[in-house]
C-alpha cells in the first residue's frame, strides 16, 4: 500500500520516429496509474513487481530502483545504460520491451513486459539436461534475439540462462542491459554485423571497444580476461556456452573458483561429455574459439546443420514452444 502515498510522475514512453530512431514520448504515467501486486524478484539494487496498469488493465514487470542505493553502490551509469539500450531494442519479441520510465523522490521505476514463465536457467535445473529440440529451439529464439541486438549496436555482454526469461507461451525475453556495451551509431548499420569481420574486413577492427567490465565467470569471453576487450563475437562465445549448458546441463567452464574458472576459459580447458550430440557438439567447438574474428558469425551459424529446420524470423516466434523434456 505504500506506494500508492507516491505522487504520480512524468513518465516518457519510449516508441521510434518514422526513421527508427528511439523518441521519448512524454506521457503522465506514474505510479498512481498502476495497481502494484506480487514481488516477481529481488536485485542487487531493485525489486522487480507485477503491476497492472489502471486505465487499460494490462499486467506488466515494474523495476523498483531505489536511488539511494543505487548512488551510494555508485551504479547511476548502469541505471542508464539500461534504458538507453533497452530504448533502442523496442522492435523484437525476445527482448524484455521497456514501456515507461518514471519516478519520485525515493525511486526510479522501470516499466517492462513481464516475463511468468520464469527463468531459462530454473527449467534446466528442473530438466537437468534439454533435449536436442528443446536445445534447437530455444538456441534460435537466443540468436535471433542476440542478431536484433547486435544490429542495433548493442552488445549484452552478460548473457546466461539466468538472463533468458520466459513469457506465458514459454518463449525467450532477454533481459539485464544494465551492463550491456552501447556501440556508437556508425558501428551499429542496419545489417547484422557480428563484430567478428566476417563482412568487410574492417568490419571488426572499426568496431568500438568496451571497457572495464565483466560478466559472470562462466560465461566470460577469453578477451575479456586478456585484453578486457569485449566486442560483439563475445556474446557469441556466452551463446556457445549456453548451447553447451542446455545439452550437458552444466556449463563448459566451471572450476572450485572464479580464478580456475577464469584459468580453463583462456586455456580453452573443457570437454564434451559421453554421448554429447555430434553436430551440435561441431557447433559449439566453431563458438568457443579463443579468437573472436575466428568464431562463427551469425549468419553461419543460421544455417549449421544444428539449426536444421528452423524457420528464422517472424515464424520462429510465432510457433508453438517444445514441451521441455
Ligand atoms: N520482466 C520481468 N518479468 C518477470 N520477472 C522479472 C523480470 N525482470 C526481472 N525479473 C525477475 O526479478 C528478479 C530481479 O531481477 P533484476 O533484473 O531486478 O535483478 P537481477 O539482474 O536478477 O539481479 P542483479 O541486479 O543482482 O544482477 C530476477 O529474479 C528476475 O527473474
Ligand atoms: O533519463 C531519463 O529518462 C530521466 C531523466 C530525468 C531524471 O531525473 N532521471 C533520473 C536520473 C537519476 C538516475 C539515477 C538516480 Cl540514483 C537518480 C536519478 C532519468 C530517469 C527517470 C526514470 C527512470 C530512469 C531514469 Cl535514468
Amino acid at each position: 500500500e505504500e506506494w500508492k502515498e507516491r505522487g504520480a510522475a512524468v513518465a516518457t514512453r519510449q516508441e521510434v520516429d518514422q526513421n527508427g530512431r528511439p523518441v521519448s514520448k512524454i506521457v503522465k504515467k506514474g505510479v498512481n496509474d498502476f495497481h502494484f501486486g506480487r514481488t516477481l524478484g529481488e536485485g542487487s539494487y531493485s525489486t522487480v513487481l507485477a503491476a497492472t496498469d489502471r486505465q487499460i488493465h494490462r499486467e506488466y514487470a515494474v523495476k523498483v530502483l531505489d536511488k539511494r542505493h543505487i548512488i551510494k553502490e555508485k551504479k547511476v551509469k548502469y541505471v542508464n545504460i539500461e534504458k538507453d539500450a533497452l530504448n533502442r531494442l523496442t522492435e523484437h519479441p525476445g527482448i524484455v520491451r521497456l514501456y515507461y520510465t518514471f519516478q519520485d523522490e525515493r525511486s526510479l521505476y522501470f516499466v517492462l513486459d513481464l516475463a511468468n514463465g520464469g527463468e531459462l536457467l530454473g527449467h534446466l535445473k528442473k530438466m537437468g539436461t534439454f533435449d536436442e529440440e528443446c536445445t534447437r529451439f530455444y538456441g534460435a529464439q537466443i540468436l535471433d534475439s542476440i542478431a536484433y541486438m547486435h544490429s542495433k549496436g548493442i552488445i549484452h555482454r552478460d548473457l546466461k540462462p539466468e538472463n533468458v526469461l520466459l513469457d506465458e507461451q514459454m518463449h525467450t525475453k532477454i533481459t539485464d542491459f544494465g551492463t550491456a556495451k552501447i556501440l556508437d551509431i556508425k558501428s551499429a548499420g542496419g545489417t547484422v554485423n557480428d563484430g567478428s569481420g566476417a563482412g568487410d574486413p574492417l568490419d571488426g577492427v572499426e568496431q568500438e571497444r568496451a571497457v572495464s567490465f565483466v560478466g559472470t565467470a562462466e560465461y566470460v569471453s577469453p578477451e575479456l580476461l586478456t585484453d578486457k576487450n569485449a566486442c560483439k563475437a563475445s556474446d557469441l562465445w556466452a551463446f556457445g556456452c549456453i548451447l553447451y549448458q542446455l545439452l550437458a546441463g552444466r556449463p563448459p567452464f566451471k572450476a572450485g573458483n572464479e580464478y580456475q574458472t577464469f584459468q580453463k576459459i583462456v586455456a580453452l580447458d573443457y570437454h564434451f561429455p559421453d554421448g554429447f550430440p555430434s553436430v551440435a557438439r561441431d557447433l559449439i567447438e566453431r563458438l568457443l574459439v579463443l579468437d573472436p574474428s575466428k568464431r562463427l558469425p551469425i549468419e553461419h551459424i543460421k544455417s549449421h546443420p544444428f539449426f536444421e529446420g528452423i524457420q528464422w524470423g517472424k515464424s520462429l516466434w510465432k510457433q508453438k514452444a517444445p514441451r521441455l523434456r
